[in-house]
């Protein structure tokens, strides 16, 4: 019995600890709805924090009345596990009071779970001290009055907790029912990248309804993209949401990126958790083996007898212990090695996220910004190194201290280490807050110069065009001051975090060495124990600097990874359907059915779309400006699903296809066509990968840019420049035309063009064109009419409409908008042109590129 109570009073304060952490662990993995009515649970948490207080008071003053009673017999009047219990459970009380004074919204489950398992324990400690029969437990009545008065609060607590729980009101949301790591699809991307686009991708905020969504619209602009604006948003979900455990469980897509599932890299894990295991034994053995040396050489002082077996294991331990050459070094080598392919897997993972969302997406962000988000996957790689390399062991040899320093000194020196561990935790806690809002700011102000950094550079020739380097020069130097300031401010409050943590645990040291002074006074313990636990102490105190520092790594890394976390959050609107290229490698027949759309709700850019165009037949759209002509392309690319109605490719609709598929089937030319800071070469072949250069030669030759090629200096060799800047604008469309011809698509899509190209050039790249378009359906935007008079048809877009469709002649003759368009564009009146179509035809085909 009085071993049952011993063990109860040394081990409570580990038992309520448990249960905390238990209750937290478990609201962390089990998809427990959060969100709670505040307003009722406040004012209960008000009397929570009162009676918790009361309850620490009341261990707090029957700890002095024991500790002064000890002081003053000059011997152990109470047991000593007594006043270890009551010293220790004042901390645990102070604990969590404090935390719950701190929390915004507290988890009830771990408080409960912690407050519950204190009754019982101070129950039975109550029931086995008055049962024990020894005079020493026996309390004293002052001491009596002062436990039944705590049961009678823990009573009062624990169903406290218990009526929060079952009365507080859920409101589960969509997101809290979905599985925080998704199954891996065997979708045609997650196969070889390992991301699961059914889950990762959501560019729709998986966290909020639709209508949320569009609320979520309204900051999305410069503001609402900086990290101030995630930061905040994420300080309000935490509040809102129930905590920090919330928050966290985002954090849980990201592990499939960090636990390897390579053989080879789990092995690693396992040969570095040993290793990690085998220092935690030797942070003990050295500091042991250090005292039994002192021991020894006090023994043997002046004899001329030298222990050389301990000294020789002293000098083993201090090698294996040591950091450049000890266990450590082999640490060092598994942990880059797990590191380094966690951050591969996390950025091509990111990486390939960022390009498979779509334009909606893209449109709608800054690319710096998106850039910035995808380079975090370091902040989520080092996660690895926080959480399971170094807080984990750390955890380890807290316990392992306490036990030995139990063993060197007494139960006393583990109530300071607890002491010094838990003031250590709330200094680095508040601190940290500051610490972390200083670094966000500096975070925002680098990111901030660095964006300005990008656009002065990409807008260089802007800039030189208005003459406006000093003006640029100027916004920059403010910019660097703010950026410099922040993170100035930054360092002074993580300095003034490493003075107060060095305070904790000297002022520890302190009491500790008092202790072992009287201890060793009174002929309790030798002096060598005094020397290990002196040299024992760093090991003691490393873990806490450890978790402190763990701890701001961890704040920093889920700040940098929360534009990660966003990203991945994001689901491409556009999902993958069961068709492949080889399901419907069709002809290339064309239809659109009713199609609305627009980019945004309530505003159609496309009404009641409908249109077929036949394999192999060429359909015009022509209209004003703005009037969805591009759009009619973004929707057949399936840039954006349409809003109603549906398009179709040889009888399926473009939903049934995968995007993949979908692509291959178009070869598109846009206006402004783009090339990569490659040579020609490499900037042909991308249009199909596995061509040979010959085919690229071929390519080039059918889109008459092969001669000009081959008179540059350097051939196909030649740097084209960032976006194409080092060739001509006609140099430039036909490579691009050639980078179509080389892919060889079922259907062609031609943007404009040639719209930006003198008469020249352009009856150059409509021979080009024809090549292309012949026997391929091909769809053709147009200005300039007379382009596209021989086009099987052409429709005569206004405001999303169709409001006109025919042949050119068809349309001349039908008298309405486009014959105005062709009046303005040729100053021909219609009817002379009907009178000599014919003539009109032949003289145009040879301006026609179709
Ligand atoms: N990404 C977008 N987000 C929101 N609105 C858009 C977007 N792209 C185009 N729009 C709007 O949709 C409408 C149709 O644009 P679209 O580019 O299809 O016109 P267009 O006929 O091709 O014009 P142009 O001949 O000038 O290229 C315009 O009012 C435009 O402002």
């Amino acid at each position: 019995m009085r071993a049952l109570l011993a063990g109860l009073c040394y081990f409570a304060c580990v038992a309520i600890g448990a249960s905390f952490l238990g209750a937290s662990i478990i609201g962390v993995f089990t998809l427990q709805a959060t969100k709670q009515k505040i307003t009722p649970a406040k004012k209960r948490q008000k009397v929570a924090i009162c009676l918790s207080a009361l309850i620490a008071v009341v261990y707090i003053v029957q700890s002095t009345l024991f500790v002064s009673d000890n002081l003053r017999n000059r011997q152990d009047f109470h047991p000593q596990r007594m006043v270890v219990y009551h010293l220790l459970q004042s901390l645990t009380w102070a604990t969590l009071f404090l935390s719950l004074l701190d929390s915004t919204a507290p988890q009830w489950g771990p408080f409960t779970s912690a407050w519950t398992t204190a009754l019982m324990i101070e129950f039975l400690i109550t029931v086995l001290s008055v049962l024990t029969g020894s005079k020493a437990d026996k309390p004293r009545c002052i001491s009596l009055a002062l436990q039944c008065a705590r049961i009678v609060l823990l009573v009062l607590l624990s169903a406290l907790g218990f009526s929060i729980i079952l009365t507080r009101k859920e409101t589960a949301s969509e997101d809290e029912t979905q599985p925080l790591i998704p199954a891996q699809s065997d979708s045609e991307t997650a196969s070889h990248t390992g991301v699961d686009r059914s889950y990762h991708g959501t560019e729709v905020d998986v966290e909020s309804d639709p209508a949320e969504n569009d609320s979520k619209d309204e900051p999305d602009d410069e503001d609402s993209e900086s990290a101030e604006f995630w930061g905040e948003e994420r300080k309000k979900k935490i509040k809102q949401e129930g905590g920090w455990t919330k928050y966290l469980k985002e954090y849980m897509i990201f592990l499939p990126y960090i636990w390897p599932t390579d053989r080879k890299f789990q092995l690693y894990f396992v040969v570095l958790g040993a290793n990690i295991l085998a220092e935690r034994a030797l942070n003990v053995l050295y500091p042991r083996q250090f005292g039994i040396v002192i021991d020894k050489l006090y023994e043997s002082a002046s004899t001329g007898h030298i222990p050389w077996k301990d000294v020789a294991i002293l000098g083993l331990l201090r090698l294996l212990t040591s950091g450049s050459s000890g266990l450590s070094v082999l640490n060092q080598m598994l942990e880059t090695r797990l590191e380094n392919w966690s951050y591969q897997k996390l950025n091509g993972a990111a990486f390939d996220h960022v390009m498979g969302l779509s334009m909606s997406f893209h449109d709608g962000k800054d690319s710096g910004e998106v850039i910035r988000a995808v380079e975090q996957a370091g902040s989520i790689n080092s996660l690895l190194r926080t959480v399971v390399l170094d807080t984990s062991p750390v955890l380890l040899d807290l316990v392992i201290a306490s036990w030995y320093l139990t063993f060197l000194l007494d139960a006393y020196a583990v109530v300071i280490v607890v002491f010094v561990g838990l003031s250590f935790i709330f200094v680095t806690h508040y601190i940290t807050a500051v610490l972390k809002k200083s670094r966000r700011e500096s975070a925002v102000n680098s990111r901030a110069e660095s964006r300005m950094l990008y656009e002065m550079v990409s807008n260089w020739a802007t800039v030189s065009y208005f003459n406006r380097r000093k003006y640029e020069q100027a916004q920059l130097a403010q910019t660097i001051k703010n950026a410099t300031l922040a993170t100035q401010w930054n360092n002074d409050v993580g300095l003034f975090l490493f003075a107060a943590q060095e305070l904790c645990q000297v002022f520890g040291r302190f009491l500790v060495t008092i202790l072992a002074a009287y201890r060793i006074a009174y002929g309790v313990i030798p002096v060598g124990n005094f020397v290990a636990i002196e040299s024992y102490w760093d090991t003691i105190t490393w873990p806490l600097w450890t978790l402190g520092h763990s701890y701001r790594r961890l704040a920093s890394d889920l700040i940098d990874a929360e534009r990660l976390l966003e990203l991945f959050k994001k689901r491409s609107e556009i999902q993958d359907g069961p068709l492949t290229l080889s399901d419907a490698p069709g002809a290339g027949k064309i239809e659109f059915s009713k199609v609305f759309f627009g980019y945004h709700k309530g505003r159609n850019v496309l009404e009641n779309f409908s249109f077929a165009a036949e394999p192999g037949q060429t359909i015009a759209l022509v209209g004003e400006t703005g009037s969805g002509k591009s759009t009619t392309l973004k929707i057949l690319m399936r840039f954006y699903d349409v809003t109603s109605g549906s398009i179709t490719i040889d009888g399926h609709d473009l939903r049934e296809f995968t995007v993949h598929s979908l692509r291959e089937m178009f070869g598109f030319v846009p206006q402004n066509a783009a090339l990569f800071n490659t040579s020609i070469l490499e900037n042909v072949r991308y249009g199909r990968l596995e061509a040979s250069d010959e085919e690229v030669y071929e390519a080039c030759r059918a889109a008459a840019i092969h001669e000009r090629i081959v008179s540059f200096p350097q051939g196909y060799s030649t740097k084209v420049g960032e976006r194409g800047v080092k060739v001509s604008g006609g140099e430039l469309q036909r490579i691009a035309i050639a980078r179509v011809m080389l892919k060889n698509p079922s259907i062609v899509l031609l943007d404009e063009a040639t719209s930006a190209l003198d008469t020249h050039t352009e009856s150059k790249i409509q021979e080009a064109l024809k090549n292309l378009t012949a026997g391929r359906t091909t769809i053709v935007i147009a200005h300039r009419l007379s382009t596209v008079t021989s086009a099987d048809q052409i429709l005569v877009v206004d405001k999303g409409n169709i409001v006109e469709r025919g042949s050119h002649k068809e349309l001349l003759l039908l008298g309405g908008r486009y014959v105005g368009l062709w009046e303005k564009q040729t100053m021909v009146s219609p009817r002379s042109e009907t009178v000599t179509d014919e003539e009109t035809e032949e003289g145009n085909l040879s301006r026609s590129m179709i």
